[in-house]
């Protein structure tokens, strides 16, 4: 095996600190929060700290001015101010819960749903959502109040539905920007079901913000509860900050600190609950969502439950296929017959690939090379489920290790492609979920598609990242992607793609996100691998430089159709395609390769018509 320096690589420390650490180096923020925490330590501790019952009536005090043994004097009913605010502080705080409760149970899975899977269900939840913005809430909610006989705690339930489109929007917004993140597809390749991906790397992108959310909602369900409250609604035994400033408000004048106390109480819970859930926007609103290079037609990933147009999604056409095709289909580790990806567009659809065949036999070495736009990743995506929304796929058949997965229901396609397929993407870094460490994303599949316990996923983990080259496994599998360089990342992605000892490996231009010297590394690993696992390589790349250094066989792409295929050698020795020709030569000398190529498609393309 080839000994690299890659692991050598310093794991750099992250300079940001934790969230708690970077939090408490805001002033404003500090204040926000201790404020908040006084008040909920208040509301706790309520029956401790009032000095009398909330609800006692002693006339001699009606009205009266701060004193001693009323520090904030009575109020119009004669009860002691102090004790009525300490008590209306935890029915304020409960409300605010139930509301808070209620519309993130009900926003976030929704909008999580929605902005994962799109289409119907996204249009249906969308429709709910934008309904229940447009109702007059208040209306409602004097409605649900005259029905349950001002029901405090339905009420609140009753806010929180009102308020629950916030979480949605927030979730769905995250979730859409998320599932076009190149791990999802990843996780996706590597056999994860859909609750599991859901769960595990796109619920962590929505934690922080809806954090904030639930701040900024606490906020305006205090402010609605006191309004309510301030309308006479609600159980007059129970002390609320909104009674309160209703009774002062009818006393405004002549008794000003009735008024006062609640208002002041509410007034600074609400701003900070504001501010806490702004010095967390401050601290995580960019961050805590990652970005990803985006394709070039930054698009969303099709998802199960979106709506795919005809023709039918990928890999689910069978037909044309003679009964020898299909028995050879059986051999090879990947075949692909006629395949077609179209994408609709302004005036109708646009064919993006136009009827690719191609096959690798087990242990084979596959390029798949041409140059950018010729439609190869477009092929891959739609071999392995993996086309953007709105991508439409038809075929004769794709087989894989044999099996036509077109036959294959998603979930077992998918559970398939775990066992069977590994791939390795274009980029590293974005191919790796920031949110968890290197350990968790190589064991998960090991654990969950392989049934490894956690001592064996372990055990294998660092094992494959010791034959990948990285010298000190275990510092790395306790590091984050944004710790390791893009080497060690494109090493580790490697490791994730073979840790399941797949028949096929798939690999989307590995070395064109890295420098020149770990390319030739990278290289020189993959063959390693192919060899040692026995596994056939389809290696997608635009350069002839790779297809010489590593492949046995190449098919060449250009404008979404195969213009050439054959052995390496062949194919150097004797282009058949003048595109193939000016393609070597580009590759090999990278000067005015660009102006050579556009004149071999053009010659191509008078040899084509
Ligand atoms: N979502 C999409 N909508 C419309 N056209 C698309 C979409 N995705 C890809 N295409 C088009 O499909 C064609 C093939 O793209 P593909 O990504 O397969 O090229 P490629 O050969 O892999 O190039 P690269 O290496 O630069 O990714 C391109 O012309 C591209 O513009």
């Amino acid at each position: 095996m080839t000994t690299t320096p890659l692991d050598q690589v310093a794991v750099t420390q992250t300079k940001r600190g934790s969230l708690a650490g970077r939090y408490f180096r805001r002033p404003l923020g500090v204040i926000a929060l201790l404020l908040f925490v006084v008040v909920l330590v208040i509301a706790i501790f309520a029956p401790l700290l009032a000095p009398h019952d909330p609800n006692l009536v002693d006339f001699a005090l009606t009205k009266a001015p701060p004193g001693p043994g009323h520090l904030l004097g009575g109020d119009s009913a004669g009860r002691d101010i102090l004790s009525r605010l300490i008590y209306g502080a935890r029915t304020t705080l409960y409300g605010a819960f139930i509301t808070c409760l209620t519309g993130l149970v009900l926003g976030t899975p929704a909008g999580v749903a929605a902005g994962y899977f799109g289409g119907t269900l996204d249009r249906i939840l969308m429709w709910i959502s934008d309904a229940l913005q447009s109702v007059p809430a208040m209306i409602v909610l004097l409605i649900v109040a005259a029905g349950t006989g001002s029901n405090f705690t339905v009420l609140m339930v009753a806010i929180g539905i009102f308020l629950a489109p916030g979480y949605f929007r927030i979730s769905r917004t995250l979730a859409q920007s998320v599932r076009q993140e190149a791990y999802i597809d990843a996780a996706r390749v590597a056999g994860l079901k859909t609750p599991r991906i859901l769960g595990t790397h796109v619920s962590p992108a929505v934690y922080a913000p809806i954090i904030i959310q639930t701040a900024l909602t606490a906020g305006i369900a205090m402010g609605m509860q006191a309004g309510l409250q301030f309308l006479g609604i609600g159980a007059a035994s129970t002390p609320s900050w909104g009674a309160m400033m209703n009774d002062g408000f009818s006393n405004m004048l002549s008794h000003p600190n009735i008024l006062l106390w609640p208002s002041l109480a509410l007034g600074l819970t609400i701003a900070s609950l504001a501010l806490v859930g702004s010095t967390l926007a401050d601290l995580v609103g960019v961050p805590t969502v990652p970005t990803r290079k985006k394709r070039r037609w930054a698009v969303p990933v099709r998802r199960d439950g979106d709506a795919a147009p005809a023709p039918t999604p990928a890999a689910t056409v069978v037909g044309g296929v003679t009964p020898s095709k299909a028995a050879e289909a059986c051999e090879s580790a990947l075949r692909i017959e006629n395949l077609r990806v179209a994408y609709p567009g302004a005036d109708g659809d646009t064919e993006v690939v136009h009827g690719v065949s191609l096959e690798a036999a087990p242990g084979e070495v596959l390029g798949i090379v041409g140059e950018s736009g010729s439609g190869k990743s477009q092929t891959i995506f739609a071999a392995l489920d993996l086309l953007p929304a709105g991508g439409m796929a038809s075929s004769d058949g794709i087989w894989i290790n044999g099996t036509q997965v077109g036959s294959l229901s998603r979930r077992k396609r998918h559970a398939m492609f775990g066992s069977g397929v590994g791939y390795v993407p274009q980029e590293p870094m974005t191919n790796l979920d920031p949110c968890y460490t290197i350990a968790h994303q190589l064991m998960e599949p090991l654990r969950v598609v392989s049934g490894l316990s956690r001592k064996e996923a372990r055990e294998r983990a660092r094992d494959t990242l010791a034959r990948v080259g990285i010298s000190d496994p275990d510092r790395v599998l306790a590091s984050y992607p944004h710790q390791i360089s893009g080497g060690m990342a494109q090493r580790v992605l490697i490791a994730g793609a073979v840790i399941c000892r797949p028949t096929l490996l798939v690999a989307d231009e590995p070395t064109t996100a890295l420098d020149v010297l770990v390319q030739a590394e990278v290289l020189e690993l993959l063959r390693e691998l192919k060899d040692e696992y026995g596994m056939a390589l389809v290696m997608v790349t635009h350069n002839f430089g790779v297809v010489a250094d590593i492949c046995d066989r190449v098919v060449v792409m250009k404008d979404g159709r195969v213009v050439e295929e054959g052995p390496v050698d062949r194919i150097f020795a004797n282009p058949a395609d003048p595109y193939t020709a000016e393609l070597i030569s580009a590759s090999l000398d990278d000067t005015d390769s660009r102006e050579r190529i556009d004149g071999a498609r053009t010659e191509s393309e008078r040899t084509f018509a």
